[in-house]
């Protein structure tokens, strides 16, 4: 789509195309604004993310908002414009833009998807919105009323509130708000002390954690064009919970080590970073287009493992009989961990889901044990909050095996389950097992 007339329209037409694509024919966020965005400037894709992020956090009350002003819901070819009224309300709740603009852009986005006839009705919605809305506050946002029952579907919150119980507040807040943006300092090139002080050489303000050994937290985040040597590899985005994977593996130069599910690449990265093997590192996914990704990862790395397209599950078709010495599982899960990166998640999730991946999680685990070592170490990981893909997932799995034993991650944590926003970090899962020899 064209920038030449923006005034913020493409952006807002974009964000609704997007939305429309996850509600209605269940792509991921990221996906649909990845085909919807590609013609817009830097700054109207980084509009039209930051709307189309926010109307999926908020999505219950903002389709409250706007159905209870349709006399008869849109339809058909029209239902792009609930989406685009679910932007123009997002907008003049979160957004610095002025009413009139806002409003204004809003309704010529409406032609810029075709929808002309629908633009009066796009302007008169959303001034009555406005009508309804509360003054600005000292940030110049509008507060949203959380919508009957939250911003979470039922199920979704159901099953978080039966496993944390008074906690599951701060989990539903976590989810609601932004994440902060966290690097990875990549050990051949600097450490954590040294490349936070030339970020603040370069005025960016930035804290090292005081858990994951390599990782940094922008205290605002900034483009990753701005970040010294970025493109030279000396620092990655990867939030502070998936850095701690790489400590857990706690890798040897001499151990045989065997990445699983490996795409897009983060964790194999950083086990790169930090040991150079003796035998390449091995880092399996079935996505073809995912593991694309590693090799754009490792080649900015200048890094090097033997990357294969394979189902883990069909051990003949990759495996060499050769046992590992350490294994990590980042097994695919709900990744109701990440919602606060990806608030889609809540919207293309089903609960129906949840007992299909918990299956292809126990598949996984049976079907690698025997790849493993005796001593050696095998580290199940996912960025899932839900205990039946975790902590029981695990129990279950070390019920069945006799030579599996549990090493404690800490003192009185023998399994880490981290909660979203617990040390500004996503939400995410680690057991550590050992074989016994
Ligand atoms: C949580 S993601 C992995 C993230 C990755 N470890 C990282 O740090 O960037 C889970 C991955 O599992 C992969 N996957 C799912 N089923 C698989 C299977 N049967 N065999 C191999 N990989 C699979 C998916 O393609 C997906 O890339």
């Amino acid at each position: 789509m064209s920038t030449n007339t923006s005034t913020g329209a493409h952006s807002r037409a974009v964000a609704a195309q997007a939305i429309h694509a996850v509600l209605e024919q269940g792509q991921s966020l990221t996906q649909a604004l990845t085909t919807y965005s590609e013609q817009l400037s830097a700054e109207d894709k980084r509009l039209a993310q930051a709307i189309s992020y926010g109307v999926m956090r908020y999505l219950p009350v903002l389709t409250e908002k706007v159905s209870g002003k349709l006399d008869k819901p849109l339809k058909g070819k029209n239902q792009i414009i609930q989406s685009l009224l679910l932007v123009g309300t997002y907008q003049l709740f979160k957004l610095r833009t002025k009413d009139h603009a806002a409003v204004s852009a809003t309704v010529e986005a409406s032609k810029l998807l075709k929808r002309k006839a629908l633009s009066g009705l796009v302007n008169g919605v959303l001034r009555q919105v406005l009508r309804e809305a509360p003054t600005r506050n000292d940030d110049g946002e509008r507060e949203l009323p959380s919508a009957e029952g939250g911003n979470h579907p039922r199920w979704l919150r159901e099953k978080i509130r039966a496993a944390y119980g008074e906690k599951a507040e701060a989990v539903f807040t976590a989810n609601d708000s932004q994440p902060p943006l966290w690097l990875r300092a990549n050990r051949r090139h600097t450490n954590v002390t040294d490349y936070t002080a030339l970020l603040a050489e370069n005025g960016i303000e930035a804290v090292a954690d005081s858990q994951a050994s390599d990782a940094i937290r922008l205290v605002k985040p900034v483009p990753v064009t701005k970040l010294p040597h970025f493109e030279a590899g000396w620092v990655s985005v990867q939030d502070r919970s998936a850095q701690l994977a790489a400590d857990m593996v706690d890798a040897q130069p001499e151990h045989r080590v065997l990445d699983c599910c490996a795409a897009p690449g983060g964790k194999t990265v950083h086990l790169l970073e930090r040991t150079e093997f003796q035998t390449p590192l091995i880092a399996i996914d079935v996505d073809e287009q995912r593991l694309e990704r590693v090799s754009e990862n490792l080649y900015r790395a200048d890094l090097s493992c033997e990357v294969v397209c394979a189902d883990v599950l069909d051990l003949d078709s990759w495996w060499d009989k050769q046992p590992f010495d350490r294994i990590l599982l980042d097994a695919p899960c709900s990744a109701t961990g990440v919602i606060r990166r990806h608030p889609d998640i809540k919207w293309l999730r089903r609960s129906s889901d949840i007992d299909q991946l918990v299956e292809l999680q126990q598949s996984m685990l049976e079907r690698l044990w025997p790849t493993l070592k005796p001593g050696g170490q095998l580290i199940y990981a996912t960025c899932s909050i839900l205990p039946e893909e975790n902590s029981e997932q695990i129990s279950h799995f070390l019920g069945q095996h006799s030579d599996a034993n549990l090493i404690a991650i800490e003192a009185n944590r023998p399994m880490l389950q981290l909660l979203p926003g617990e040390n500004d970090g996503d939400g995410f899962f680690y057991a550590k097992i050992e074989k016994l020899p």
